[in-house]
């Protein structure tokens, strides 16, 4: 079944919450009439006063349920074995955070690859033999490298790192570069690059757009089952995706979470906020890298609101989500569309712009994905010819993603060049939505702006009626630092909005609310993995219940 991530339903605003929750009540209710009538669900059923948590998981048995049958019941957890598990507050999920998969990650061996197609196959011969064959040379097939040392794979990024072996040193590969390949520059770039390669291919293994995986009747179930149901959901329409996805965000903002939620919720809630308050929200928002102006907002409409209530902790944390979910709305109020979604039957260009290693060619992946997968015909246009390494880094995104790409092999090409290329494919193909890699790392302001407008001039003129959207890719785990990098990009391109990676095992999951209330853009995608299923549209609502909902 194909799941179109940009048509999904979700709730914006969060405002209709309580409405949506009756809803929700009332469709459970719904559903165990028809469905079988489990002991418990009865329960809630009959009890007239049944709580909303006892509603919500009696809606969350029945998108369960259905999600089996779509499935073909090949999920085994029982759900009587649930009850012990969910009862408990949501509290203690602290334990279950981050780190989808701590992975050791056997990239060393991979980087050669020259051109490492999306099958596993290259990486199943290297891993360490299982079985130590009487085979003479097992070993002697792999060290065949012919450039780049077996390197240290400094990626910084996963500290995994599973054995130190002999060459402890991130260095030791610089002095071990042939000479001819440190004469330039663009070749210890080149040689970066297959590093940074090396980080992806691996990821490949992994079961990928696999459905079934995850799938228990669990904590994680519950809660996404909640956050669905919160935003008027039916039982009925919920997809296996989606559940995937929203444990995905709530494990990857874990750590953000858990140095706020207690906190706050033992500050808030005990009358007007006192001046230790102050600081303690202050200290405890700043760390999670909301940035000073989006603090202050959030703390000041919090105090003014407690000036004149008193709210319980439970109602003061809701009331924070509303500010925050309106924070991050705010800048559909200032002209930014709400909806960001290419449109069908229609030429969509979108420009990725950012720094080289926010995740640019990784997003561009995902997108792909998506968009193959939502039934779009796509097209990636490789135009970030600054790096040649770039070039070959989208294409393999584009195997990945079963998308073409659109490229010159021609050495420092002129980016609108390919540009102008991939429109004429595009429009030769029918293709709906066009995936444009831009340069990150021009030396300067200037640079960067006239290349980028270089780029809009050729799109104007050869595709006047596309929609064009430009979309600056951020890396979470940067914070504060990455928003400075940013505002080059913003008064360089006309942004549409923000695409957020790396928010798994981000501490800085706060960045977020840094981002729209310092940019005033709007967040439209967030990544929270480097596998291609790891990026979804932003909801407001989903990404500020995964941060602060137990
Ligand atoms: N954990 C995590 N890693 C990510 C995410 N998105 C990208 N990455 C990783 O970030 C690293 C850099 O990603 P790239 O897509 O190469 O970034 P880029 O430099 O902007 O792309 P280029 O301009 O082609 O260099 C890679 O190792 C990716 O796997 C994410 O959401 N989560």
């Amino acid at each position: 079944m194909v799941f179109n991530w940009f048509r999904r339903k979700f709730d914006r605003s969060g405002s209709q919450e309580e409405e949506e929750q009756t809803s929700a009540n009332q469709d459970a209710a719904t559903v165990e009439d028809e469905e079988t009538a489990e002991e418990e669900a009865t329960e809630s059923d009959s009890s007239p006063e049944a709580s909303p948590q006892e509603d919500y998981l009696a809606w969350a048995k029945a998108a369960y349920q259905n999600i089996q049958q779509q499935q073909g019941t090949t999920i085994t957890t029982d759900a009587p074995e649930l009850e012990s598990q969910v009862q408990p507050e949501p509290e203690p999920v602290a334990e279950t955070p981050v780190e989808p998969e701590p992975e050791p990650e056997p990239v060393t061996e991979t980087p050669v690859e020259p051109e490492p197609e999306p099958e596993p196959e290259p990486v199943a011969e290297t891993p360490v033999e299982p079985e130590p064959e009487p085979k003479p040379e097992p070993v002697a097939e792999t060290p065949v490298e012919p450039e780049p040392e077996p390197q240290p794979e400094p990626v910084a990024e996963t500290p995994v790192e599973p054995e130190p072996e002999p060459e402890p040193e991130p260095e030791p590969q610089t002095e071990t570069v042939p000479a001819w390949m440190k004469a330039s520059e663009e070749r210890q770039e080149r040689l970066e690059r297959l590093k940074a390669e090396a980080v992806e291919t691996p990821v490949e293994p992994e079961p990928e757009p696999e459905p079934e995986p995850a799938l228990s009747f669990d904590e994680n179930f519950v809660w996404s089952a909640e956050v669905l149901a919160a935003q008027g959901r039916k039982p009925e329409d919920i997809s296996i995706e989606e559940i995937t996805w929203l444990k995905k965000l709530r494990q990857g903002l874990g750590k953000t979470r858990l140095g706020l939620i207690n906190q706050l919720k033992a500050i808030v809630g005990q009358g007007p906020l006192n001046k230790d308050a102050v600081f303690e929200i202050e200290a405890l928002l700043l760390q999670a890298d909301v940035g000073i102006e989006a603090t202050d907002f959030v703390i000041e409409t919090l105090q003014q609101k407690l000036r004149d209530e008193t709210l319980p902790p439970e109602e003061a944390i809701a009331y924070l989500k509303q500010i925050l979910r309106d924070l991050l709305d705010k800048p559909y109020e200032n002209g930014y569309k709400p909806d960001f979604i290419p449109e069908k039957d229609q030429f969509n260009i979108w420009l990725m712009t950012g720094v080289n290693g926010a995740g640019k060619t990784t997003t561009i992946g995902k997108l792909a994905h998506l968009a193959q997968k939502s039934d779009y015909r796509c097209l990636i246009a490789a135009a970030d010819t600054f790096r040649a390494a770039a070039v070959e880094q989208v294409k393999i995104w584009g195997q990945r993603s079963n998308t073409d790409v659109i490229a010159n092999p021609g050495k420092n090409t002129d980016p609108a060049a390919v540009v102008f290329d991939a429109i004429t494919a595009a429009t030769a193909r029918n293709t709906e939505l066009l995936l444009v890699d831009t340069a990150g790392r021009l030396q300067n302001k200037k640079n960067l702006m006239e290349e980028l407008s270089k780029i809009r001039r050729i799109i104007d003129k050869k595709a006047p009626n596309a929609q064009i959207e430009s979309l600056l890719v951020l890396d979470a785990t940067l914070g504060q630092n990455g928003l400075r990098q940013a505002e080059v990009f913003a008064e360089a391109a006309q942004l549409s909005g923000v695409v957020l990676t790396k928010l798994d095992g981000s501490a800085k999951g706060g960045v977020a609310l840094a981002v729209v209330k310092q940019l005033g853009l709007p967040i439209r995608f967030i990544g929270a993995g480097e596998g291609i299923e790891d990026l979804r549209p932003f909801s407001s609502y989903e990404f500020v219940e995964a941060l602060l909902n137990g």
